[in-house]
């Protein structure tokens, strides 16, 4: 390894203020405050609004990674065994070079393939001997011995897997315009801008070379040169602005589906069941109108602004200038009219398409007690009544658009050309003004083309938009969960010295109601509940049970009342940690199997893809719950694919998978809900044995 590179590196404990480097480099958090000393990697980058992604890598994809990972904190190996571990705090990379901050916090640029070689120490450490005896005793010379060496290792060590340290992503939930600074869109759309402006200005000189001398009748070689070198500057400034806007919206549409992703997770539970799922299925279709209709209509919009600005001077230029341009801005105020009443009735025809994508995905999940319970003479009445308002407002939407399509370029048109007819009639004006008024009138045309294509998909992104917004902000209510850190009783700091009877929850006269005017679930609950409890909550069905465990895990908020989690509210401690310390396995009609392997279901809670340790530990609780068996059948074991599409696991083999996935979290207590009452005697004991040794604190949730 060059020892530049293990020099600029950061040493391991100091991996927190390499993150902040790269975090005040990248431009992400410029005013965050430095995360606490004492938070995890995780939490630190969540305060700098970034996202840590673990790297597991093979080594022959090592290159391929550093070509696209940037920017990321890289686990080197260091050439002396004994040296503390050491990260490279890599920021960009530029074809065969790679810019990173040193831990001086100077940036520097270092060939990406020492960095390459840094990550490949120990595989070369640990292959390199036997392969050098090997190729000593072959007759060779010392150039082939090196290559063939390097030939070598790189076969043996091709399929290892390295764990290669972090990737750092800008994280969705922080502000939109950020994200979009610091992935440089904004300076690509300033610069598409500007190729589209010097394009629309070369091809108005090319207007006017050609025009002037067609009106007065003599056109040299020289100007005819000249308008051909013009309209060749042209198309690469075309092609180059062109190529922006691809790129921008990929990148833009990229981050918006991100940020959407992430607002659908972050919705509270009970919203998402509160507007039942055609609503939220009609949301998710809106974000990809949103997508595709801003990308057209914003670019569009953006480009026609610009041929409108160059429009006018260029009117005012011409023959009748003053004429000319009062004509355009007037034209312009009647096409703002059409637009807004478009804008009505977009709106209108928008809403009852989404109620009806609503109430279709409504019908056909009621579908069978329709069929069971309504009168088939009327089962269609809704949607009928639903179509004929579709139908109207359609109409409505069609008219304006005719006249905003249609009229306003035409109209102009005419009504441009008649504003420059006076002065050529009558002769008074030289072709040069001729040529330029002309070419003023055209350009406004195609700017009034292009304006209307944009402003309506504009108007159709925000009528989507009004829809998919929530899942747009639920994103941005990502709360800094870095405040904490998850208490442990594994952690050696002494303020998490906790034991047998020390208190781990208390709950404060809580008190819940599912809506304002109803019943109260709990009333004034207090308790608490210490490291190492085991506890076991009985009351009649809808006593609260559920509800109280799910107000302790943090899925819902009492209306008054505190729960403290080693003596801090979930506000203080952050909802990221407030779940890592306390795991639920929800009852059964609120607890699903995903359509995935067996071992993604249980370890939900861990990294993905799961380390070897993960796979062992996820295997062993399996069995320690009586799966065993079931492991044994299933042809892929942990791997085999479960869920509705999958393996088909039996009701009690589902409660056992759902108490896995929950003690598998590594949280400090686990609750859990009725999860044993589908079990037989036998195994629900063996369940029970396996939970009590397993969850550092238990509580129980049953019927009497
Ligand atoms: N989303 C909701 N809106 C209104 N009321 C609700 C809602 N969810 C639950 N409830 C009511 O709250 C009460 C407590 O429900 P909960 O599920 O907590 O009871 P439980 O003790 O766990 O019952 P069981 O033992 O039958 O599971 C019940 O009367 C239930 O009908």
């Amino acid at each position: 390894m060059s020892p530049a590179i293990e020099s600029f590196a950061w040493p391991l404990s100091r991996v927190g203020e390499a993150l902040e480097a790269i975090a005040r480099a990248t431009r992400v958090q410029v005013d965050a405050p430095p995360p606490p000393a004492h938070a995890d990697l995780e939490d630190a980058a969540r305060t700098l609004g970034l996202e840590v992604e673990s790297l597991h890598v093979r080594y022959a994809d090592i290159d391929a990674m550093l070509g696209s990972v940037a920017p990321a904190l890289l686990r080197i190996s260091m050439t002396s065994r004994s040296a503390e571990q050491r990260v490279v705090a890599l920021l960009d990379t530029r074809g065969k070079s790679a810019r990173i901050i040193a831990s001086d916090h100077a940036v520097r640029t270092v060939p990406l393939a020492a960095i390459h070689d840094a990550l490949c120490v120990d595989a070369e450490r640990a292959h390199g001997a036997r392969i050098e005896s090997l190729v000593a005793r072959i007759p060779l010379s010392s150039e082939e011995r090196l290559r063939a060496r390097a030939a070598l290792l790189r076969e043996r060590v091709s399929t290892l897997s390295l764990d290669a340290g972090w990737a750092l992503r800008v994280s969705p939930a922080t502000s939109f315009l950020h994200q979009l600074r610091s992935a440089g869109i904004i300076r690509m759309l300033g610069a598409m801008s500007a190729a589209h402006a010097a394009s629309f200005a070369l091809s108005l000189i090319a207007w006017w070379v050609i025009g002037r001398g067609a009106l007065s009748g003599h056109l040299d070689r020289g100007w005819l040169y000249a308008w051909v070198l013009l309209l060749v500057t042209f198309i690469p400034i075309r092609v180059l602005a062109t190529w922006w806007q691809g790129f921008a919206s990929v990148l833009i549409g990229l981050r918006l589906k991100r940020r959407m992703l992430l607002g659908a997770l972050n919705m509270s539970a009970d919203a998402v069941r509160g507007q039942g799922t055609g609503q939220l299925l009609g949301r998710v279709i809106e974000v990809d109108a949103v997508e595709e209709l801003t990308m057209r209509g914003g670019f569009a919009s953006l480009v026609a602004l610009v041929e409108l600005a160059l429009a006018i001077p260029v009117l005012a230029l011409g023959p009748s200038g003053v004429a000319s341009v009062a004509t355009f801005l007037t034209w312009l105020a009647f096409a703002a009219f059409l637009v807004r009443r478009f804008a009505h009735r977009w709106l209108a025809w928008s809403s009852s398409r989404i109620a009806m994508t609503n109430d279709m995905v409504e019908g056909m999940l009621g579908h069978r007690t329709r069929v069971a319970q309504e009168d088939p003479s009327h089962w269609h009445d809704a949607e009928d009544s639903a179509l004929a308002t579709y139908a109207e407002s359609t109409r409505h939407l069609d008219r304006t658009n005719m006249l905003i399509v249609g009229l306003l370029p035409r109209g102009w048109l005419l009504l441009g050309f008649a504003s420059i007819a006076p002065s050529f009639v009558a002769g008074t004006s030289s072709p040069d003004r001729l040529a330029v008024g002309i070419a003023g009138v055209l350009l406004a045309r195609n700017s009034l083309v292009r304006l209307t294509t944009g402003i309506t998909s504009l108007i159709g992104a925000f009528a989507a938009w009004k829809h998919a917004a929530p899942l747009f902000h639920a994103a941005g209510r990502a709360e800094p969960a870095a405040s904490s850190r998850r208490p442990s009783t594994n952690d050696s700091s002494p303020d998490a010295a906790v034991g047998q009877g020390t208190a781990l929850l208390d709950a404060h006269h809580l008190a819940f109601r599912y809506r304002d005017e109803g019943n109260l679930v709990l009333r004034d609950a207090s308790f608490r509940v210490r490291y190492r409890d085991r506890i076991l909550v009985e009351g009649p069905s809808g006593s609260g049970k559920s509800t109280l465990g799910s107000v302790l895990v943090g899925l819902r908020d009492a209306n008054s009342g505190l729960v403290l989690l080693n003596g801090l509210d979930r506000k203080s401690v952050g909802t990221q940690a407030w779940r890592h310390a306390i795991a639920m396995a929800p009852q059964f009609h609120e607890n699903h199997v995903l359509s995935e392997t067996l071992a993604f279901n249980l370890l939900m809670g861990r990294s993905w893809p799961p380390r070897r340790d993960d796979l062992r530990e996820a295997e062993t609780i399996c069995r320690e719950l009586g799966l065993g068996p079931l492991l044994e059948r299933m042809p892929g074991g942990l791997m085999q694919r479960v869920g509705e599409t999958g393996w088909q696991l039996s009701h009690g083999e589902r409660s056992r998978v759902y108490m896995a996935r929950a003690l598998l979290q590594g949280a400090e207590l686990v609750i859990l809900d009725e999860t044993f009452a589908s079990l037989d005697p036998e195994t629900q004991a063996q369940a029970l044995r396996c939970a009590i040794q397993r969850a550092p604190t238990l509580m129980v949730i049953a019927h009497p």
